[in-house]
């Protein structure tokens, strides 16, 4: 099967190469249509659901779209790291599921809500280059117990799982 990865991060790509092992795996830079940095769990969900479905726009008939989504949601006052993927079939059939949340820390938060993005902000706390390219905020937080490979990898997970269960014969 053909799977085309809405995005060229290498983290998102590895985690789809993770769980479609035999399959062939390209990517494609396809736009988010959501802000740089979304702000709650539709807005992310939309991003992944975009970029799945936008990747399949100049694909080869018969190609399955991934899109993985970033993002940030509020749970009352407080703000979380949230993670959306989605999976459209060459039928257009649309799967979707979202990743692991942690709590940001205020500073964090203050610092999205003035326009940074969080790929930016990390490598700053961190004082590190490429956060989002390694281990990401979630892995810093998590003690690296938690990689955003790894949680994207659940989240592809999730989406192959579903998409197994309803192809099921
Ligand atoms: O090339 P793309 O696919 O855009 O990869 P990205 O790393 O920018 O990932 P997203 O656009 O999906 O992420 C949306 C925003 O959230 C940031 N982000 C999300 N999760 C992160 C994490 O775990 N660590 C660092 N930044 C993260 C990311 O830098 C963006 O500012
Ligand atoms: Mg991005």
């Amino acid at each position: 099967m053909d799977i085309i990865v809405g995005s060229k991060s290498p983290t998102k790509i590895a985690a789809v190469k993770e769980v479609f092992l035999q399959d062939n795996v390209t990517a494609n830079d396809t736009p988010s249509l959501v802000s740089d940095q979304p702000f709650s769990d539709s807005e992310t969900r939309q991003g992944a659901i975009n970029r799945a479905s936008g990747s399949l726009e100049t694909a080869l008939p018969g190609t399955v779209g991934i899109g993985l989504e970033g993002g940030a949601m509020y749970v009352g006052n407080e703000l979380y790291l949230c993670n959306w993927g989605a999976l459209v079939t060459a039928d257009s059939h649309t799967f979707t599921a979202s990743g692991a949340r942690i709590l940001l820390p205020e500073e964090i938060k203050d610092a999205l809500i003035a326009g940074e993005e969080l790929g930016d902000v990390m490598d700053r706390y961190a004082q590190r280059e490429n956060v989002r390219k390694n281990e990401g905020a979630i892995g810093i937080f998590t003690n690296k117990h938690v990689s955003r490979k790894m949680m994207f990898t659940h989240v592809v997970k999730l989406l192959y799982g579903q998409w197994e269960y309803w192809t099921r014969g």
